[in-house]
């Protein structure tokens, strides 16, 4: 079996600045191909075993999460701020965070 480390690929400085901090505007106004033809971004893999929901995922992920986002206010617990959070992973066959996420969700007034 060959595992594809698209971790590794994700934090390769030689492909993306700053590849550690969390910029979700390096993805605005992107070029790259995250359907499995650039290989530098393969959130669902890619070729003939790459992902077949990916035409659904990409519809309900947008529906969910731009209402999450739209319609409440998020924070951390207790005031904490994002330099406060733990962010030590676990190994499987999957990376994932050791501490799970909690979030307070306020629905927004708009
Ligand atoms: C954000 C959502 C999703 C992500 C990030 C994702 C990601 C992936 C990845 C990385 C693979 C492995 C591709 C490879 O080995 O090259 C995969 C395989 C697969 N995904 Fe998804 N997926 C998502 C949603 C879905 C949905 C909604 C469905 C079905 C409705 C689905 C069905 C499958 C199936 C059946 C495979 C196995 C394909 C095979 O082995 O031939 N996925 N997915």
């Amino acid at each position: 079996m060959v595992i594809t480390n698209a971790w590794a690929i994700a934090r390769d400085p030689s492909l993306w600045d700053n590849p550690a901090e969390f910029q979700p505007e390096r993805f605005l106004n992107f070029t790259i191909d995250f359907k499995g033809h650039d290989f530098q971004l393969i959130p669902f893999g890619a070729g003939r075993r790459g992902c077949p929901g990916i035409t659904f995922a990409m519809a309900t992920n947008d529906l969910l999460f731009t209402n999450l986002v739209h319609k409440f206010d998020w924070a951390l617990p207790d005031g904490a701020k994002g330099e406060d959070l733990d962010m030590t992973e676990c190994t499987g066959l999957t990376i994932h965070r050791k501490l799970h996420l909690l979030a307070v969700a306020t629905p927004s007034s708009c």
